[in-house]
């Protein structure tokens, strides 16, 4: 990227977290595949940034991977594993990912360790919470109306949060999601709710730039939560 005075800016690293699933296959040679909707790396890029994918790996090596970010992104996903907040799974919970599970806490708390800005999406702000001791309710009715299609609600923003300081008025935002922030986790604030008093995005004051969205931003036009991202990690 250029400055515009000639000189070269390096862009923004930002990671994103991929899936590894199993039923997942590629081209006409049906090879395993990684997968992450195109629409993830296309915000990253339209933000700033450049954007890396990162399938899962041994949790050990989180802390190797996100020393070489500027910023991550925990993509959404399937249900986080119950007994990571301490609970029995219910009937409307989806399988588990352990190893992904694992992968994204790890990739979580070298984040937080390390002060590298972190969004995470959806199941990513789920598994935020999870991180840091939250719990989540397993089934909401009213938020994923029609399985396999997005919908979409308002969320209005909490004064003086650093979202707000992103997305100051209420917005119409995409979404798919059946589970919630139920007991938020240590250091963690609401900072949007959905009408039914959902909340929908979460920070962290304690840290330079943490966010969760309960919603899909890469689903959306607005770019503005991404570029907020892209921009701190260009400051860190
Ligand atoms: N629990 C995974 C994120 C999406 C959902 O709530 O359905």
């Amino acid at each position: 990227m250029s400055s515009g005075e000639g000189v070269v800016v390096a862009r923004p690293l930002i990671g994103v977290s991929t899936y590894l699933e199993s039923g997942a296959r590629w081209g006409v040679w049906e090879l395993e595949a990684a997968l992450l909707p195109v629409g993830y790396p296309r915000l990253v890029q339209r933000a700033g940034g450049l954007a890396a994918m990162l399938p899962p790996d041994a949790p050990e090596l989180a802390a190797e991977a996100v020393a070489r970010l500027d910023g991550l992104v925990i993509a959404g996903g399937p249900d986080v594993e119950p007994v990571r907040y301490g609970a029995e799974r219910e009937e409307r919970t989806g399988p588990p990912a352990p190893d992904r599970d694992a992968w994204e806490l790890a990739l979580i708390d070298a984040a937080l360790a390390s002060g590298v800005p972190l969004l995470g999406i959806c199941r990513g702000m789920q598994l935020l919470n999870v991180a840091l001791g939250g719990t989540l309710v397993q089934h909401i009715d009213g938020h994923a109306e029609v399985v396999g299609v997005f919908g979409g609600h308002a969320v209005k923003p909490v004064p003086g949060s650093l979202y707000a300081g992103v997305v100051p008025e209420e917005s119409f935002v995409p979404t798919y999601h059946h589970q919630a922030v139920d007991r938020l986790g240590e250091g963690l604030v609401p900072s949007a709710y959905a009408a039914d008093g959902t909340v929908e995005a979460v920070e962290l004051p304690s840290s330079d730039w943490v966010l969760g969205v309960q919603w899909h931003p890469e689903m959306g036009e607005d770019v503005r939560v991404m570029r907020a991202l892209v921009e701190a990690a260009a400051a860190g």
